[in-house]
């Protein structure tokens, strides 16, 4: 079977933002921003139901825009951890398909073509990622050592794994107390086995600062542009 859940992070409270509400509530050309996400996994066959871990308080309000908008896979919102690692865990506990896919509420511009990308890759563990356009050094207020950027990548959600093994994957992670920023690096640690990495896309940035508010309408308008075109 090729039946997936997919779980959309939704823990963000908003601090790197500077706003006091959390940034998938924030508005993309006048709606939220993880509704631009639910529009277009809905409609993914294979996507049997989507799990969204968010912090507690922001559970309703996140299910109250969810009804507005009626969207026909089954979603559920379930309390998110205190770091984005217990959030997926949390998430992990709740799904009932062998199949997880991990995806941001916060990186709107995804396309359908790339969940349909990663779903028929036959790889049971796949990411999306780009090449890294700049130079990145190591050190914070002196420079420590650099690091060869053709053989490093950005990161880009969504990814695929099997549950159960990425699911084993964070309980040793727990249990050695161990915190990683993405699912890929943890399963990597723990296996050491094949993670494939398509081609990323410039377009699906994660909304993560203020500036990238102005960047992501620019990128929606242009979006638009090209629909009617
Ligand atoms: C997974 C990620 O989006 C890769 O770019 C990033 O690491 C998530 O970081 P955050 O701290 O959860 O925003």
């Amino acid at each position: 079977m090729n039946d997936y859940t997919l779980i959309l992070l939704s823990g963000g409270i908003g601090k790197r933002m500077q706003v006091n509400i959390p940034k998938q509530f924030l508005l993309l050309s006048g709606k939220p921003i993880f509704i631009h996400v639910l529009e277009k996994v809905d409609s993914i066959k294979e996507i049997k139901e989507i799990i969204i871990p968010c912090p507690k308080e922001f559970i309703s309000k996140t299910l109250s825009i969810i009804n507005d908008y009626g969207f026909s896979t089954p979603i559920h919102c379930v309390e998110g951890g205190e770091t984005r690692q217990e959030s997926v865990y949390k998430g992990l506990l709740e799904t009932s398909y062998e199949r997880v896919i991990i995806h941001e509420a916060v990186r709107p511009f995804v396309t359908k073509e790339e969940y349909k990308q990663l779903i028929q890759t036959k790889n049971e563990s796949v990411i999306y990622g780009l090449d890294i356009p700049f130079t990145v050094l190591k050190g914070s207020t002196y420079v420590e050592g650099n690091l060869e950027r053709n053989k490093l990548v950005n990161v880009q959600l969504p990814h695929k794994f099997n549950k159960k093994k990425l699911l084993y994957a964070h309980e040793c992670a727990r249990d050695d107390n161990m915190e990683f920023t993405e699912d890929a690096s943890l399963y990597f640690h723990y296996y050491q086995s094949d993670i494939l990495i398509l081609k990323g896309s410039e377009y699906n940035i994660k909304i993560t600062k203020p500036i990238d508010r102005k960047i992501a309408e620019a990128i929606y308008k242009e979006s638009i542009l090209m629909e009617e075109s």
